[in-house]
């Protein structure tokens, strides 16, 4: 055959090869969408494990989306281009896909019997937007004369500039940076004010300056590098149980306090009962499982899942599960005595928690206060015995904990120097079947509220 006709018959069999590939392709680009967007919407709910195996299926669709690409010789874009049948293959594929995705769907959330969910929660977005948009970027005014402070965007860092308690106005705080965060005591007076910094400090390039005239102290924060690693995901690895500073920091934690204090403040939570509803002396703080899309929570959440994701790929008793976020719950604890006595949060997977994670927001805590978290690793009944961890509920102070038969654990009780309540906000992930009972459970909880 000459040499011309065997190009041309060689380009008639390429296209021809094309054209089928063409609907193949389409097919493919469309999945891939899909299956972005399905993960997406399972992540906005807290599923994790069935936003993990969404993820699973889009990658395996993008290899095959790719190779496809790579034996017809043209990229993503390219391949839009491609042929001008596509336009009409695509409208045909796009129902394909569709009906495709939505079988995905289907089987992805099969266990997924929350409707009630979504709706839910776009209600109390509504009711809190308004709440979260009047929050002053000040400490509240629970007690008359508390320090106030307020962050500064600085270039890469910030300022805060700080005012001390009223009665102690001429009196400068001594002040304490450590990598993470930055403390102000006031000697005379029994307030300390920790705050935790959203980037680590190059202490060495702070500044602390004190305007005497005006009776404010500045301080002048200056990022390090990075740190390259996040310890508590490791200890939760290695012994089950860890915590880490400045997982909320600046604002981003004085809006998720304030929007929980007001809660409180205006009656909304329930005291603390045990499961099963019978009121015993066990716990006497005060609770409430929140929207979990509340705006001034969804940020929270959101990096939560992240973390736990991450964590739950590399811990034994979290890998095959499908884990599943439940609604946050704020507790505080309120007045000289207020605790919670060792308990375990599930017992032989009797709820469905796997793992507790618990955010401190006490910017006003200071030893001596109480209620720290402690923990009895060891303990295998309800007797705390072994060593004892005790972690502060500093501000920003993110806690982990495996939790199913594990980790017994108490909360301290508050000590009659404490000037503030303590607050926290909690998040249990579930294996997927007792999560779905356990959230049924919470949003009952919620409606004998309304
Ligand atoms: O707030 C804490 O430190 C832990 C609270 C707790 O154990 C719980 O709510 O089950
Ligand atoms: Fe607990």
């Amino acid at each position: 055959m000459p040499a011309q006709k065997a190009v041309q018959a060689l380009s008639a069999k390429t296209d021809a090869m094309r054209a089928t590939a063409v609907p193949l392709l389409v097919k493919l680009e469309e999945q891939v969408e899909k299956l972005t967007k399905l993960a997406d919407d399972y992540l906005e709910q807290g599923m994790l494990g069935h936003y993990a195996e969404a993820i699973k299926m889009r990658d395996s669709a993008t290899v095959s989306l790719e190779g496809l690409q790579q034996k017809l010789g043209i990229s993503g874009e390219a391949a839009d281009l491609a042929t001008p049948t596509k336009a009409e293959v695509k409208k045909e594929a796009k129902k394909d896909a569709e009906r495709e995705a939505k079988e995905d769907a289907k089987r992805l959330s099969e266990r997924d019997k929350d409707n009630g969910k979504k709706a839910d929660a776009r209600e109390a977005k509504e009711d809190t937007k308004k709440a979260v948009k009047d929050e002053p970027n000040e400490a509240l005014d629970l007690c008359n004369d508390e320090p106030s402070y307020r962050w500064i965007a600085a270039g890469e860092g910030c300022v805060v500039e700080i005012k001390g308690p009223a009665c102690e106005a001429d009196a400068m705080p001594d002040v304490e940076l450590s990598e993470v965060q930055a403390r102000c005591s006031w000697e005379t007076s029994a307030w300390q004010l920790t705050l935790p910094v959203a980037f680590s400090l190059d202490v060495a390039k702070c500044k602390v300056v004190r305007r005497r005239k005006r009776q404010i102290l500045e301080l002048h924060l200056t990022p390090a590098p990075p740190a390259p690693s996040c310890g508590l995901k490791q200890a939760v690895l290695e012994q089950g149980f860890g915590w880490m500073d400045g997982f909320l920091a600046g604002q981003e934690a004085d809006v998720v306090r304030a929007r929980l204090l007001d809660l409180w403040k205006k009656g909304e939570l329930n005291e603390g009962e045990v499961e099963g509803g019978k009121r015993q002396h066990l716990r006497s703080d005060h609770y409430l499982f929140m929207q979990e899309d509340d705006p001034a929570v969804a940020p929270f959440t959101r990096r939560l899942d992240q973390l736990v994701l991450s964590i739950a790929k590399e811990v034994d008793e979290l890998k095959d599960l499908w884990l599943m976020r439940g609604r946050p719950m704020v507790a505080v604890y309120a007045g000289a005595g207020a605790r919670y006595t060792p308990h375990f949060d599930a017992v032989r997977g009797d709820n469905g928690r796997k793992i507790t994670c618990v955010l401190y927001l006490n910017p006003f805590w200071k030893p001596g206060d109480g209620a720290e978290l402690q923990i009895f690793p060891e303990a295998k009944g309800i007797s705390p015995e072994g060593p004892c961890h005790e972690v502060q509920p500093l501000h920003g102070r993110l806690a982990c904990f495996l939790c199913d038969s594990r980790n017994l654990h108490a909360v301290k009780p508050v000590s009659e120097s404490a000037k503030m309540p303590r607050v926290a906000i909690s998040c249990w992930y579930y294996d997927s079947e007792g999560g779905q009972f356990h959230r049924e459970d919470e949003r009952d909880a919620l409606r004998s509220r309304s």
